[in-house]
């Protein structure tokens, strides 16, 4: 009852999906067990959506548009327990949602949620995608991705990459966490957390980032209350090493909150220096300050500032963050409602990333550096953003990033500008790109 309550509202408020699920488990308050199942049902519907509304399609006389709320998601769910979830015998799937329509006042739909159910179960081949679909329609069919993306993507990054990151994007998704290296080593932390009984181990290619195994909250973990670490996925690490601030260095963060990349370069910073961190909202700004705060990041100077719009800075940077505000399509495995947003919010994004580039590359000195980041993946955010900064800012050269081989894409690797994908990288999807000031001559 949990899971659905939460689809619901997912459906008909287009809520985030951790808050919804968040507050839904609040209210239920069941024992851990069976939260840990109605938060497995309610991702996993949420991920599997396209898929599951295909089958359900395939085997329902009434179109899926024209079904209650409720039976649809009722379906849903069903549909997902026998195809997709060991966890439920396939006749308890079958039942329960049965008793689940019933109970939502939903009667005369009963065997109507049978009927589908079983014929679904009866149906070895339900999972195969439809004779004659071509590629595009066969990866949105296996993987839950709506066409259009699977589309751009086929496009941009080919087969093989884009298969492999719409199933990395299914993989259950996995705590990182950065090491506060102004307070412990990694080695340290490890040890620590060993003793809350909390699994990690490190990074293979970055060793101040640890994957947590078994975290729970993290936020009730001792050691993160006292300020060792903060949760920060792999990508957003390497984004802060390409930035490779010094001890000393000013930075301008222009787009800050919450707060994550700035407290990994205030780390790389030893927390000396001055780090202007930015963003457009207070509430976010706030976000900012409790972070450092909590992490004894004394360096890092939060304010509001709309980067959109030129500013006065005391003096140039050695250092530049331009982590614009995208579409978001990297966070797919975190939040997988980002993938069903509409591709005509995407037309926004470009010449607002655009912009913000442009003028947060004033703040920097001749000599500095400027990474532009998004967490999104398409070619209109990312490489033509940056490609076009370059074409039109003479002054500005690329600097080759220096992250592991391993982790990049064999055409990123030596290259100025890298993009991130799940399967390779082993983090959320990300792109970033690095530029140098150049120095006038003497
Ligand atoms: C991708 S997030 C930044 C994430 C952050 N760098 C981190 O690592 O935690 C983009 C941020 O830009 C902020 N933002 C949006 N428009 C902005 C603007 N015009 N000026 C400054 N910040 C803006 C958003 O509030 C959001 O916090």
């Amino acid at each position: 009852m949990v899971s659905l309550q939460a689809l619901l509202k997912m459906e008909l408020e287009d809520g985030y999906s951790n808050l919804v699920l968040d507050g839904a488990l609040k209210a239920a308050k069941l024992e851990k067990r069976d939260e840990a199942l109605a938060s497995a049902l309610f991702y996993g519907v949420l991920e599997r959506r396209l898929t599951l509304d295909a089958v359900i399609a395939a085997h329902s006389k009434i179109k899926i548009k024209k079904m209650s709320p409720q039976v649809r998601n009722i379906l849903r769910l069903g549909v997902y327990q026998l195809l997709f979830s060991d966890k439920i015998p396939p006749s308890a799937a079958v039942d329960e949602s049965v008793k689940l329509t019933r109970a939502c006042r939903q009667a005369s739909a009963c065997g109507f949620v049978n009927a589908v159910l079983r014929a679904v179960q009866r149906d070895t081949a339900a999972l195969s995608p439809a004779k004659g679909a071509g590629l595009a329609q066969r990866l949105s069919f296996l993987y839950s991705c709506p066409q259009w993306l699977v589309a751009l993507w086929l496009k941009h990054y080919g087969e093989v990459d884009t298969e492999g990151m719409l199933k990395a994007f299914l993989r259950p998704s996995r705590v990182c966490v950065r090491v506060n290296t102004t307070r412990v080593t990694g080695e340290e932390l490890l040890r620590i957390l060993a003793g809350e009984g909390v699994k990690a181990r490190p990074d293979e290619h970055l060793k101040t980032a640890l994957w947590l195994e078994n975290a729970g909250a993290v936020e009730k973990i001792g050691a993160f209350q006292k300020g060792l670490f903060h949760v920060q996925d792999l990508a957003s690490q390497l984004c802060c090493q390409a930035l490779d601030a010094k001890p000393g260095d000013t930075v301008f963060d222009v787009c800050a909150a919450p707060g994550g990349k700035a407290f990994t370069t205030a780390e790389h910073m030893q927390d000396r220096g001055t780090l202007t961190a930015c963003d457009l909202y207070e509430s976010r700004v706030r976000l900012i300050e409790s972070g450092a705060k909590r992490l004894g990041l004394t360096c890092v100077k939060a304010r509001v500032q709309d980067a959109s719009k030129p500013q006065e800075a005391p003096c140039l940077a050695d250092r530049v963050l331009c982590d614009v505000p995208c579409f978001g399509l990297g966070d797919i495995g975190r939040k997988p409602e980002i993938r069903y947003k509409m591709p005509d919010l995407l037309a926004k994004f470009p010449p607002m990333q655009y912009n913000i580039l442009c003028i947060a590359s004033k703040l920097v000195k001749p000599g500095g550096l400027l990474v532009y980041s998004t967490c999104s993946l398409t070619p209109q955010e990312n490489e033509e953003v940056a490609e076009r900064f370059l074409s039109e800012h003479p002054d500005f050269v690329p600097k080759t990033l220096d992250l592991p081989d391993a982790l990049l894409r064999p055409c990123d690797r030596g290259s100025h500008r890298a993009t991130l994908l799940p399967h390779i990288s082993q983090s959320d999807g990300f792109f970033l790109a690095a530029m140098t000031r150049i120095k006038p001559a003497e």
